[in-house]
């Protein structure tokens, strides 16, 4: 039996992939992070009707919940949260988390309180089917270059917050970042909980690098820890307390931080249970 080019093609192609990918660890790395992306485009397009439904809703995002808690069995990331009793709160709050890499969407499913929105960078409104999903589930959108439109729409979500009974998960330090520490904060997620007077719940997620890391093309099983820690209330607090209140979460999440960082299996709380 006599192949044609593109048969060839097809067994070069099929005998090559699994090789390189098990050889090579930057291979594997962008294979991942490739299929990341490219399935929750996927889902997104299940999700989109779904939440159509609707229209837009901030209860769809327990849509995008439901599709997207999958993925840490798809990579074999284990996730175990500590703290839930912290958001115990029926009243609406404002979630401040530590951004590392687009795989913080994983940890932030993994416990995203009820009528909880992110609030995201403009761009991602434009991420295809994704970006309509978001949209559909209220994810509230700001551009980052335009400081006043951004507080514009912050100062709208306070409003929202209280009128319609919904959380918003802000990600303060403004951008990804891997670095093994915290950026200095935004204030934007502080000045929204000082207009609305709820309290603010801070989360940390422990560093991926035993298991990720985007400069090294790392990108294996592993292990995050996710730290809802107690909320800081700011009940009779203006805005000339916003720094002060931004520097004290600050300092609350890198002790977290620095602590969930230095466990290790078998010491100390964290370790294997
Ligand atoms: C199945 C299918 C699935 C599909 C798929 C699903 C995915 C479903 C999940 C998506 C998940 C997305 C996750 C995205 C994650 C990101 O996109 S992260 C990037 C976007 N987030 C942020 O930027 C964080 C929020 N940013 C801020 O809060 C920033 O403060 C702002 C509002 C943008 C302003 O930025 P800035 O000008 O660079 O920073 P900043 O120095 O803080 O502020 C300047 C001045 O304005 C003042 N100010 C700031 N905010 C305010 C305010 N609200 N009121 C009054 N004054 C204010 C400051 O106090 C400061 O004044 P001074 O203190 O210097 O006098
Ligand atoms: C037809 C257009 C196709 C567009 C393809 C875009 C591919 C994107 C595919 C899926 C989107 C996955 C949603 C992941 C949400 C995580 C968001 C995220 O991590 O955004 C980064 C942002 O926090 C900070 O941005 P920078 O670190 O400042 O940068």
């Amino acid at each position: 039996m006599e192949l044609s080019v593109a048969q060839w093609l097809l067994v070069v192609c099929l005998v090559a992939f699994p090789l390189l990918y098990e050889w090579s660890v930057s291979f594997k790395y962008f294979c991942k992070m490739a299929f990341y992306n490219g399935w929750i485009l996927t889902l997104a397009i299940l999700a989109i009707p779904i939440c159509a439904v609707r229209g837009r809703n901030v209860e769809n995002m327990k849509v995008l919940q439901f599709m997207l808690l999958h993925i840490k069995y798809l990579y074999g990331i284990k996730i175990e949260v500590r703290g839930w009793e912290n958001f115990n709160i029926k009243e609406p709050y404002v979630v401040v988390s530590n951004h590392q890499s687009s795989l913080d969407l994983l940890g932030m499913m993994e416990i995203l309180p009820s009528r909880c929105v992110p609030i995201a960078k403009r761009e991602l409104m434009y991420a295809g089917t994704a970006g309509l999903a978001c949209w559909l589930a209220g994810v509230i959108f700001i551009n980052r270059k335009k400081t006043d439109d951004a507080i514009s729409v912050m100062t709208e979500a306070a409003e929202t917050m209280l009128k319609e009974d919904v959380r918003v998960w802000v990600f303060p330090e403004g951008t990804r970042n891997h670095s093994g520490s915290l950026l200095p904060f935004k204030r934007g997620a502080f000045h929204l909980a000082v207009k609305a007077q709820v309290p603010v719940i801070p989360v940390v997620m422990s560093s991926y690098k035993d298991f990720y890391c985007k400069k090294e093309r790392k990108f294996t099983t592993g292990k995050c820890t996710v730290r809802i820690l107690p909320g800081v209330h700011t009940k009779g607090l203006s805005s000339d307390d916003v720094p002060e209140l931004a520097d004290r979460v600050r300092g609350m999440m890198l002790e977290a931080f620095s602590q969930m960082s230095s466990e290790r299996p078998g010491k100390g709380p964290g370790g294997v249970h």
